[in-house]
């Protein structure tokens, strides 16, 4: 067998090559042809030499990566059968479109980097490989979009798992065990679900059931209304707070939005944006209406101006 691997790869790789590692993970058709972080790989193509290096190991399985995500929801039937449906996972959203302190999204970022490279830290450390995320802030602040953002950025799928559909634990590690690795997990609203001791005992099952490489991700518009039992690390282990659009938010919205980052409209989009209480989504909502910024913007402006004086009454 050996022989025959150095017989085939001779005549398919340059002579330079003397390292070069081949496996197949479990349930995936292709073979992962991976190399050692600087090892240099020379590639003859029409007589042209290139040389490749490896420079970060999370950048090739992200390029490598390349098949559709999907969006499922987890339902169990009148009969008891637990099945997830589908659908691909199409939201545009990306960290760059998120109006979010760069900071923030900066340690996130690091954070699920982290949480994905650390396989062996976690069995090292003899804890399951998951994560816990909480995002909350008022509606319109971009839950759902940072979930698609962070599944665009880890490539993985989105399972939505509506609590009140399950009615008892066996039923959750079924939906659970039917869910694939390399996934995120969404419950959102959390405040609204069932009552605190069904909720602990859901999360708990929920957290013993899934098994490696998982993250899961909370949301609610309450975060005070929840009980700190529910708040512990281990079983949400990073707290987002998404916000009002601040002026920085909305510099990355008219980016997006408008391709523009000055305008005379800009200094006092700063100012109402301090005043005001506006989302996100609310923004978007104004900057959508015109591609052209001398039309988007004064609309914003009114709309800002109206929204201050409807709180003020
Ligand atoms: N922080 C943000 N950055 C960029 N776009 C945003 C942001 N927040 C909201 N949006 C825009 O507003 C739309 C609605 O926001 P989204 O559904 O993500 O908010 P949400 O906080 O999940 O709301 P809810 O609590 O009602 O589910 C998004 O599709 C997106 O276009």
């Amino acid at each position: 067998m050996f022989d025959a691997a150095t017989a085939y790869l001779a005549a398919k790789i340059s002579r330079a090559t003397t390292r070069i590692k081949v496996n197949k993970p479990p349930k995936q058709q292709d073979l992962a042809v991976t190399v050692d972080k600087n090892q240099e790989i020379v590639d003859v193509h029409a007589g042209i030499h290139f040389k490749w290096t490896l420079q970060s190991a999370t950048a090739v399985t992200k390029t490598a990566k390349n098949e559709r995500r999907r969006r499922l929801s987890g339902s169990v039937d009148y009969n008891g059968t637990d099945y997830w449906s589908s659908v691909v996972l199409n939201h545009p959203a990306t960290s760059e479109t998120m109006a979010m302190e760069a900071e923030t999204k900066k340690e996130l970022m690091e954070d699920l980097d982290r949480f994905v490279s650390r396989k062996d830290y976690y069995r090292r450390v003899g804890k399951d490989w998951k994560r816990g995320y909480l995002l909350y802030g008022p509606p319109g602040t971009g839950k759902s979009s940072l979930i698609a953002a962070m599944a665009n950025y880890l490539k993985f799928d989105v399972y939505d798992l509506d609590l009140r559909e399950v009615q008892c634990n066996s039923d959750l590690r079924r939906l659970l065990i039917g869910s694939s690795n390399r996934s995120i997990l969404v419950i959102e609203d959390i405040d609204c679900n069932i009552t605190l001791s069904g909720l602990l005992n859901f999360i708990d099952g929920l957290w013993s059931s899934c098994r490696d490489e998982k993250s899961i991700v909370f949301t609610t518009n309450h975060r005070d209304r929840l009980d700190p039992a529910l708040l512990r690390p281990g079983r949400m282990d990073v707290h987002l707070e998404m916000s009002y659009c601040t002026f920085s938010g909305f510099k990355i919205l008219a980016s997006t939005y408008l391709r523009i980052d000055d305008h005379s409209f800009f200094p006092v989009i700063g100012e109402l944006l301090e005043e005001v209480e506006a989302t996100p989504a609310e923004v978007t909502g104004e900057l959508i209406k015109s591609e052209d910024a001398d039309i988007a913007l004064p609309a914003l402006v009114h709309f800002l101006k109206h929204k201050d004086i409807k709180r003020a009454f």
